[in-house]
């Protein structure tokens, strides 16, 4: 579905990413990584949101720099980190915009844009905020509009940095299962987290360390003290509960 081929980047003297291939298909794909390492950079340049300085990027076997923004529109959707809403929206108007590449600057909605919104304000739990103007929401409540606005795209390609960052445990959890139903339905679903313990819900983990790729398979083969040293140093440890559970945690010093 998604190709990246030899993708390398850098900002002036900065070396963002070192030659990253990567294909990405149906499932449900979370990228690991310290600050810095290039995953928003790389989930970028994947979303067709900057030109990489070198490789290229194919979705559905055509490179994504020649598709005009409405195609791109239509097939990947994409979740940034933060970033501001429209001001002066409310909630339903600006999950409506994730039907843009659909309808077009003067098309008129029609009942299936009304229903992908409806569901989609469903799935990220903002149905009670429908008529609340955007800029009075908190964090975590504009991040699920984000969310929803992603969804409502009903994209095949679903590419999100971070989502988690503002969400209460609840709130994460529902977001894990949205995404894994989303997968489970043919969905390519790849998401930047920083918490290991939730990528281990994942497919698929990829480890991003310095621009290239350092760890890419299943959670059972990624998550493992070698890789997590490679990441973390020594600053975390791993428990076990007496069921067997295993979690990465921070240590103190
Ligand atoms: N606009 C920019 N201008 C200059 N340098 C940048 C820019 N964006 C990113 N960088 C640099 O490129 C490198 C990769 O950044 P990127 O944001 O892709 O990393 P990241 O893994 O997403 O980090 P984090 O986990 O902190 O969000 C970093 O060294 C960063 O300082």
């Amino acid at each position: 579905m998604l190709r990246l081929e030899g993708i390398w980047h850098r900002y002036g003297a900065i070396e963002a990413l070192r030659g990253v291939s990567l294909e990405w298909g149906p499932g449900l794909t979370m990228v690991l990584g310290p600050n810095g390492s290039g995953k928003t950079t790389l989930l970028r340049i994947a979303a067709g949101l900057v030109a990489p300085l070198g490789g290229r990027v194919l979705l559905q076997g055509r490179p994504l720099a020649r598709q005009t923004g409405w195609q791109r529109g239509r097939l990947i959707a994409y979740v940034p980190q933060d970033g501001p809403l429209p001001e002066g929206m409310t909630v339903y108007q600006v999950v409506m915009l994730g039907r843009l590449p659909h309808l077009g600057w003067l098309g008129a909605e029609g009942q299936e844009d009304v229903r992908a919104v409806q569901e989609a304000m469903h799935l990220a739990s903002v149905e009670a905020l429908r008529d609340r103007p955007v800029q009075e929401l908190s964090g975590g409540e504009r991040q699920r509009v984000r969310i929803a606005r992603a969804l409502s795209t009903r994209a095949p390609v679903l590419l999100l940095d971070e989502p988690e960052s503002h969400l209460d445990l609840s709130h994460q959890s529902a977001l894990a299962g949205i995404l894994r139903r989303q997968a489970v339905e043919g969905h390519t679903v790849v998401m930047v987290v920083h918490d290991p313990n939730l990528a281990a819900l994942a497919d698929r983990v990829i480890v991003l360390a310095g621009g290239r790729v350092v760890a890419d398979g299943p959670p059972a083969h990624v998550l493992v003290d070698r890789v997590m040293a490679a990441i973390y140093g020594d600053g975390f440890r791993i428990v076990q509960a007496h069921d067997g559970l295993r979690a990465v945690v921070p240590s103190a010093g």
